[in-house]
């Protein structure tokens, strides 16, 4: 695998244009943290305008937090347009174990060919058929019991896919990854995970899927790391988490990512 330090700084370097369909509560945050790291985020969901913009985008990711019809359109419209075109996207399946509407259009969703797929436990279970209600947005499963599920989903879907949670789990269905940085503080602000796919969109540019992500995890939860030294609770941590993507440079990464094969 490239040095994970390296991919950042080739995500920087080009400052990618990621178009996000993301929810309601994470348009803010998700926006900053791009912005933070080096990317440069633009929140686009009408069905009106979401093809042609996203002809001028160079990764996609979508989210279906705040779901509703016509944004489940505009989402299929948005995916197809970059699967046709060779640009890679990532899907957020939010919540998608709660209801039998969101899994509908997850399963449109999934034949469009995502290039990564990250989720909580919960979520992934859910997705691959495989149980995982969660507590709405939130997981009620350990990552552990979701690795199985992620691989074969993996398989089905051709793409990578990331369980995210204390020590996250990547794989593409044949090489697996663990990265264990990351704060218990993280899932104690909203929208975390939603503004993670952010990153890994940015990262997926020009790059390999898979190392890509595992980049983007370690990264993002280094900056984790950074932001609770600094944090004297969830408020405290959500400005000195923007601070700490902004500040880290890809040495810092290479130094600190806690990666290993799984
Ligand atoms: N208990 C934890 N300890 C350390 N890092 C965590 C923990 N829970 C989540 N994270 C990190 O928080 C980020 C968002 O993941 P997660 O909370 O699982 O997503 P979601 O918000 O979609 O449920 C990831 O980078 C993950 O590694
Ligand atoms: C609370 C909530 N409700 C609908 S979307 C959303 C945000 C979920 O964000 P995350 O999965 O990153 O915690
Ligand atoms: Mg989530």
């Amino acid at each position: 695998m490239e040095d994970i330090g390296t991919i950042l700084a080739k995500m920087r370097a080009t400052a990618p244009l990621v178009h996000q369909i993301t929810n309601y509560v994470a348009m803010n945050i998700a926006a900053n943290v791009a912005l933070a790291a080096g990317a440069s985020p633009a929140m686009v969901h009408a069905r009106e305008e979401v093809v042609e913009f996203a002809g001028l985008a160079q990764a996609l990711s979508v989210n279906i937090g705040t779901l509703d019809a016509a944004w489940a359109e505009a989402m299929e419209m948005t995916a197809q347009a970059m699967a046709a075109s060779d640009r890679p996207w990532v899907l957020d399946p939010v919540g998608v174990g709660a209801t039998r509407f969101r899994q509908d259009v997850c399963a449109r969703l999934m034949a469009l060919q995502p290039t990564v797929i990250r989720g909580n436990a919960s979520e992934i279970l859910a997705l691959a058929g495989s149980g995982g209600a969660g507590r709405g947005a939130d997981s009620a499963d350990p990552v552990a019991a979701a690795e199985a599920s992620a691989r074969d989903l993996a398989t089905r879907c051709g793409a990578v896919v990331a369980v995210s949670g204390p020590v996250d789990y990547v794989t593409d269905g044949i090489q697996g990854f663990r990265v264990a940085n990351g704060d218990a503080l993280m899932p104690r602000v909203t929208a975390l995970g939603c503004s993670l796919n952010g990153v890994i969109a940015a990262f997926l540019v020009g790059q390999p899927a898979l190392s890509a992500t595992v980049a983007a995890l370690a990264y993002f939860g280094l900056a984790g790391e950074r932001a609770a030294q600094a944090a004297n609770g969830p408020g405290s941590f959500q400005v000195a988490f923007l601070d700490a993507l902004y500040a880290l440079t890809p040495q810092d990464v290479t130094a600190g990512a806690k990666v290993s094969r799984a």
